[in-house]
C-alpha cells in the first residue's frame, strides 16, 4: 500500500491515481501544467493542499524544460500557467494563494537586475519544492495542536472518540495530513479510542481513502455511512468531531466536502465539539464570509455510477455540488499550524 499521493523529485513528478484506490495502486507522470490540469479536475489527485502542491509541481517541471533567457517572457509565462491551473478547480483557496505568491516572487525577480534568467528559474522552482517540506511540517504542527486542543476539554487521561468526514490525510497533502493529522497525533498520543469515518458520498473519499489510510495504520477505526452521523452521536459518546477545510474565510465560515454543514449542525444539537483542521494556506482572509465562496458542481456521472457500475435511475435529475459552507457559529476552533482559533478571533489573531 502505498501514502505517498506525491512523487517529486527535480525533473520528474508522478502523482498517485486516487480514482484507482483502494484496489489500484498507480502512478500518473504529471510532464507540464497540461497535465496538473487535468489530473486536478478529474480528481486522480485531490485535496486543497495537494491540489496546490501539484499544480505548482507541475509548472516548475515545464518551467526546467525551457530553455528561456529573457525573464520578462518567463515572467508573463508563469503568470499565465498559474492562472490556467487555479481554474482546474474552483473551491479550493491554496492554489490561488500560492499561484499570487508565485507571480509575487517573478514579479520581484524579473525586476531585479542582479538576477539572470538561470538565477530566476532555480530560485522559482526551489520555492515551488519548499511547498512539499513545509506542508508536512505544517501539518505535523496542527496535529499537535489539534490533539491538544481535544484533550484539554478532557479530565484525566480519558481516551477520545472522534468522527471525521472525507479525507484530510496523506492522500490530500504532501504527507501526515491536517484533521487526520490531529487524529494520527491523537493515536501517537496514545489517547484516541476510536476514529469514525464518513463514506463522504459520491467520490467516497472516507471510504476509500480515509478508510484505506487508517486500515494501513492500524489505527481503530470504524466507517460509517452519511447518513449514519445523528445515530452515531445519539448512540456512542463521540468527543469530538475534526474536519478538514477548502476555503476559510476571514470570519471563520468553512468551505469544505459535502456533508460537513450537516455534520455540524448534528455536533450541536449533541453538544460535540466541532473542529476545523486547515493550514494557513486555506484561508481566504480577502473572504469576509462564506456567502460567496464558489461551489464546485460535479458531473451528475459521479452520483450516478460507481465505476461504470449504474445505480441511479437512467433519466433522474442530479444536483451534485461537491463541497458545502459551514457557518463559523457552528465551528468551536479553527486548528492552524499556529494554533486552535475560534472564529470570531482568526482574523485579528492569525499571524499574516
Ligand atoms: C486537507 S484538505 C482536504 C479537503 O479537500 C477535500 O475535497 P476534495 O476531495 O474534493 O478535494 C475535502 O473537502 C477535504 O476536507
Amino acid at each position: 500500500m502505498s501514502l505517498e499521493s506525491i512523487r517529486y523529485e527535480r525533473g520528474r513528478l508522478e502523482i498517485l491515481d486516487q480514482l484507482l484506490l483502494p484496489l489500484q495502486t498507480r502512478y500518473v507522470k504529471v510532464q507540464g501544467v497540461e497535465d496538473g490540469w487535468k489530473v486536478i479536475n478529474k480528481m486522480q489527485v485531490r485535496g486543497a493542499p495537494a491540489i496546490a502542491i501539484v499544480g505548482c509541481l507541475s509548472l516548475a517541471i515545464e518551467l526546467l524544460k525551457e530553455d528561456c533567457s529573457d525573464k520578462k517572457v518567463m515572467r508573463q509565462e508563469i503568470e499565465g500557467k498559474l492562472n490556467y491551473l487555479v481554474s482546474a478547480r474552483p473551491t479550493a483557496v491554496n492554489i490561488k494563494l500560492a499561484a499570487d505568491d508565485l507571480i509575487n516572487l517573478a514579479n520581484s525577480l524579473s525586476a531585479d537586475e542582479n538576477v539572470t534568467a538561470n538565477d530566476f528559474k532555480e530560485r522559482f522552482i526551489k520555492s515551488i519544492e519548499n511547498m512539499l517540506i513545509k506542508d508536512i511540517e505544517d501539518n505535523k504542527a496542527i496535529g499537535k495542536f489539534g490533539c491538544e486542543a481535544i484533550l484539554s476539554r478532557l479530565e484525566g487521561d480519558s481516551h477520545v472518540r472522534v468522527l471525521t468526514h472525507c479525507n484530510t490525510g496523506s492522500l490530500a497533502t504532501a504527507g501526515y495530513g491536517t484533521a487526520l493529522g490531529v487524529i494520527r497525533s491523537l493515536h501517537a498520543a496514545k489517547r484516541l479510542e476510536h476514529v469514525y469515518c464518513t463514506e463522504t458520498r459520491p467520490y467516497n473519499q472516507g471510504a476509500r481513502l480515509t478508510a484505506y489510510e487508517l486500515v494501513h495504520e492500524k489505527i481503530p477505526s470504524t466507517l460509517i455511512v452519511d447518513s449514519m452521523v445523528s445515530a452515531l452521536m445519539h448512540a456512542r459518546n463521540i468527543t469530538a468531531v475534526v474536519v478538514g477545510a477548502d476555503r476559510v474565510a476571514a470570519n471563520g465560515d468553512t468551505a469544505n466536502k459535502i456533508g460537513t454543514y450537516q455534520i455540524a449542525i448534528v455536533a450541536k444539537h449533541h453538544n460535540v465539539p466541532f473542529y476545523v483542521a486547515a493550514p494557513l494556506t486555506s484561508i481566504d482572509m480577502a473572504l469576509k464570509s462564506g456567502e460567496r465562496v464558489k461551489i464546485e458542481e460535479r458531473p451528475d456521472r459521479e452520483m450516478t455510477h460507481i465505476g461504470e457500475h449504474r445505480i441511479a435511475a437512467p433519466g433522474i435529475n442530479c444536483w451534485n455540488p461537491s463541497f458545502d459552507v459551514t457557518p463559523a457559529s457552528l465551528i468551536t476552533g479553527i486548528i492552524t499550524e499556529k494554533g486552535v482559533f475560534t472564529p470570531d478571533k482568526l482574523y485579528e489573531e492569525v499571524p499574516k
